[in-house]
């Protein structure tokens, strides 16, 4: 087998540790990305070994078929509006606030949907996705539609970042799920993401974007090593954009 590197040993450390907490029965909110496919694999293992009934509702069209090859029965999040546990990956995490860039696997909307509607959701990285300030690492997706798209572009860019298209590999203009577009919002570290939030939010055309505030209420970290660590829980919340 050839030898994992720092960074798949962390996520498969911190998948494993994902997966033991689920419990028979139940519902579960499903993110998406790389580290939520080795989480799904590892619950997949747990539903062979002891038989676990679970059911679940998958952020994007590849968890939804992993999960069901795993043997988690899909249910729609209108079906089931309150998810026990949720798990998602994430690009960049601020310790102590909880704060979150997620997106750049293009799932965001559904990710967002599925992180309010669940009870106790569960962030799920390796040590390098820890930042002082969102921005750091990562830009901020912007999901719009594709009506118009350069105008809300110009917009986007008027907070002080440069909106850059997304492409997929082919060349042509990345999709979502949804059939939006996405922007990846290159922007200076961010020292205020709520007022950020609320202005992306606020241009006619976006239709989400990938800061995740006050939503996380766990945050299990993977390291090279092998080993995982929980962040200190947050003690205040702002607003979780419902
Ligand atoms: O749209 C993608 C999601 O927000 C992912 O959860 C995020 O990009 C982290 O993915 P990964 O675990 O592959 O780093």
């Amino acid at each position: 087998m050839a030898s994992r590197s720092p960074q798949d040993t962390a996520k498969h450390a911190v998948a494993e540790k994902a997966a033991a907490m689920v419990e028979d029965k139940m519902v579960l909110g499903l993110g998406s990305g790389s580290t939520m496919r080795l989480t799904l694999l590892s619950i997949g293992r747990r539903i062979q070994a002891e038989g676990l009934s679970l059911k679940g509702v998958p952020t994007s069209e590849a968890t939804a078929v992993l999960a069901r090859e795993q043997g988690i029965e899909l249910v729609e999040l209108d079906a089931r509006p309150e998810l026990d546990l949720a798990f998602d990956g994430a690009d960049e995490v601020v310790p102590g606030s909880f704060a979150l860039t997620k997106g750049l696997g293009g799932a965001l909307l559904r990710e967002k949907l599925v992180a309010i509607a669940a009870s106790w959701l569960v962030i799920l990285v390796d040590d390098g996705k820890l930042v002082d300030q969102l921005g750091s690492r990562s830009p901020i997706p912007v999901e719009v539609v594709p009506f118009a798209h350069k105008t809300t572009a110009r917009r986007l860019a008027k907070l002080g970042g440069e909106p850059v298209l997304r492409l997929a590999s082919d060349g042509t203009p990345f999709r979502s799920d949804g059939g939006n577009l996405i922007y990846d919002l290159k922007m200076p570290p961010i020292g205020a993401p709520e007022g950020l939030a609320a202005a992306i939010k606020g241009i006619t055309g976006v239709v989400e974007h990938g800061i995740f505030l006050g939503m996380a209420k766990d945050v299990i970290v993977g390291n090279a090593d092998g080993t995982t660590r929980r962040l200190p829980a947050v003690l205040s919340r702002v607003d979780n954009g419902t």
